[in-house]
């Protein structure tokens, strides 16, 4: 039997934008896989503290499908959504394993999040349950951090990030072009960013 060579591209989508849909579809390219997983994060522990606000999962969530909905080869988990407790990348990828024993998984980080790589949790199992790919973003060195299996790989240079859209927001500003059309959409529909609370008929987490 042939594995299938599957991208797992983690992220805390707040919202979900260009640069991580071109680093996902250039990483596809480059390394022939029949298929990217999109993982939002359920409680990125580096991204709360005080003064930190993380949109509820469940937006980013649908977010991540209505901006992934078009790409055959683009999916979505809720596996790191629906585990209580911090997100770790060690639970996300023991997880993808128990559910898909026979695929070659290939972990996708951007050149910021691969900086802190050293500090995330069981970071020397990681690398056992899959392939890391680090990818170029402005503004940050790519370095492999001395991570044992990483290949680093550059992309198109997208100099956008989920905080300044949540600015821009924010201030009135435009996100068209930052962030996929339906995802402008969404975060007009729900009032995202604008310094008010969203519900959506779920819990916040
Ligand atoms: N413009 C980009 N180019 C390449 N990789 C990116 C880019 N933006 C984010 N990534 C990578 O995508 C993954 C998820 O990023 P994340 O959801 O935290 O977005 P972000 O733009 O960094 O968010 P924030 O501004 O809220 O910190 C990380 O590995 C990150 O390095
Ligand atoms: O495992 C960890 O300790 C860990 C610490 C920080 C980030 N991560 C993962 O890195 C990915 C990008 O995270 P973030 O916070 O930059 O959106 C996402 O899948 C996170 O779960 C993982």
């Amino acid at each position: 039997m042939v594995r299938r060579r599957v991208g797992v591209m983690g992220g805390t989508f707040d919202p979900i934008h260009h640069g991580h849909l071109v680093a996902a579809s250039e990483v596809a390219a480059r390394f022939e896989l029949d298929e990217v997983l999109f993982v939002p994060t359920g409680r990125p522990w580096q991204k709360e503290g005080v003064g930190k606000h993380v949109t509820n999962s469940e937006h980013r969530y649908l977010m991540t499908v209505v901006a992934t909905a078009s790409n055959p080869r683009f999916t979505v988990s809720r596996v790191d959504i629906e585990r209580s407790g911090p997100t770790y990348t060690i639970d996300t990828l023991r997880d993808l394993r128990k559910q898909r024993p026979e695929d070659e998984l290939f972990f996708i980080t951007g050149a910021d999040a691969l900086e802190q790589i050293m500090t995330w949790k069981d970071v020397e199992e990681l690398t056992s349950l899959a392939h890391f790919v680090g990818v170029t973003r402005p503004g940050h060195e790519l370095r492999d951090m001395g991570l044992k299996d990483v290949r680093l790989l550059e992309v198109p240079a997208m100099a956008i990030s989920s905080t300044d859209c949540r600015d821009r927001v924010e201030a009135g500003d435009p996100v068209w072009y930052l962030v996929p059309d339906g995802v402008v959409q969404y975060i007009n529909k729900y009032q995202l960013y604008r310094g008010e609370h969203t519900p959506l008929g779920v819990t916040s987490s």
